[in-house]
């Protein structure tokens, strides 16, 4: 096929997904587009880590198409997915941090894989990555043991950010995070992307994140995607899930406060 609008980073073309009798993603087409915050959201057990992860390859799909930067990923060759790989970022939901090794050193490990840096060098751009994410240098000299889980979550976004990436995938970045914290992670992530120019694909539970940072939204519920948009089209659908998740008692509609961003 012709290749795609240039503003289009990743295609997913009637994805099948699923592990023995079970289907999880049944024929999903999305695109993210250049610089967007994309939020997706599901029922608990719906398939958006399974989404995230079929996408950087480490779940295989059954059928579909998965397109990176023109790229059918399906079609690169190792050293095609390498450089694909170079070029995004990710955050797993617990942080998945070394626990041997300190802040810094985690956010040195990619780059010590992949670029060719002198150790002055290294210490100073992993100081300014994690500086960027607002750690500084006694907490970056800390094992993630010893950090909050709020510093967990942003020590990890700075490995993600290690090799400048121009995609970051967030998998429940927030979880876990008091109101104040996820907020401040939202922001962040917010800023990042407008400085940065990232392209964010964030799976995510936080309605507060979903309105304050998310450009689009897709919901998944039955193995497909539901309803796309911004969060104005989540609040005017109709589809049941949707409605209950975005309208409902727990939501800010449901609670009957007006809709502020911070
Ligand atoms: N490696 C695997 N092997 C077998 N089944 C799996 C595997 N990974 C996920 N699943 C199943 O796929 C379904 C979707 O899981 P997934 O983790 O994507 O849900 P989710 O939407 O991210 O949920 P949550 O919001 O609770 O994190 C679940 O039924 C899960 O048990």
């Amino acid at each position: 096929m012709g290749s795609s609008p240039e503003q289009s980073v990743i295609r997913v073309r009637d994805l099948v997904v699923g592990f023995g009798d079970q289907t999880v993603l049944d024929g999903v087409s999305f695109d993210v587009r250049r610089g967007e915050i994309l939020g997706i959201v599901g029922a608990s057990g719906g398939g958006k880590s399974v989404l995230l992860r079929t996408i950087i390859g480490l779940i295989r799909k059954r059928r579909g198409s998965i397109t990176v930067f023109d790229m059918d990923l399906d079609r690169a060759s190792p050293q095609d997915m390498q450089a694909v790989e170079r070029r995004w970022g990710i955050l797993f939901q617990q942080g998945a941090l070394f626990s041997s090794l300190t802040a810094q050193e985690n956010v040195q490990f990619p780059m010590r894989e992949h670029l060719d840096l002198s150790m002055t060098l290294l210490e100073e751009v992993s100081a300014a990555k994690l500086e960027m994410v607002g750690i500084g240098p006694s907490d970056a000299r800390k094992l993630p043991a010893e950090l909050s889980g709020g510093m967990v979550k942003r020590v990890a976004l700075a490995r993600a950010l290690a090799l400048d990436p121009e995609i970051v995938f967030l998998d429940e970045p927030t979880s876990g995070l008091d109101p104040i914290a996820a907020g401040e992670f939202d922001s962040l992530i917010a800023t990042l992307q407008q400085t940065l120019g990232l392209t964010v694909f964030m799976v995510t539970h936080d309605l507060d994140s979903l309105h304050a940072v998310c450009n689009r939204i897709i919901v998944l519920a039955d193995r497909k995607i539901v309803a796309a948009g911004p969060i104005a089209a989540m609040l005017s659908s109709e589809h049941p899930w949707v409605k209950a998740y975005f309208r409902g008692k727990r939501s800010r509609e449901g609670a009957g406060t007006s809709v502020a961003t911070h």
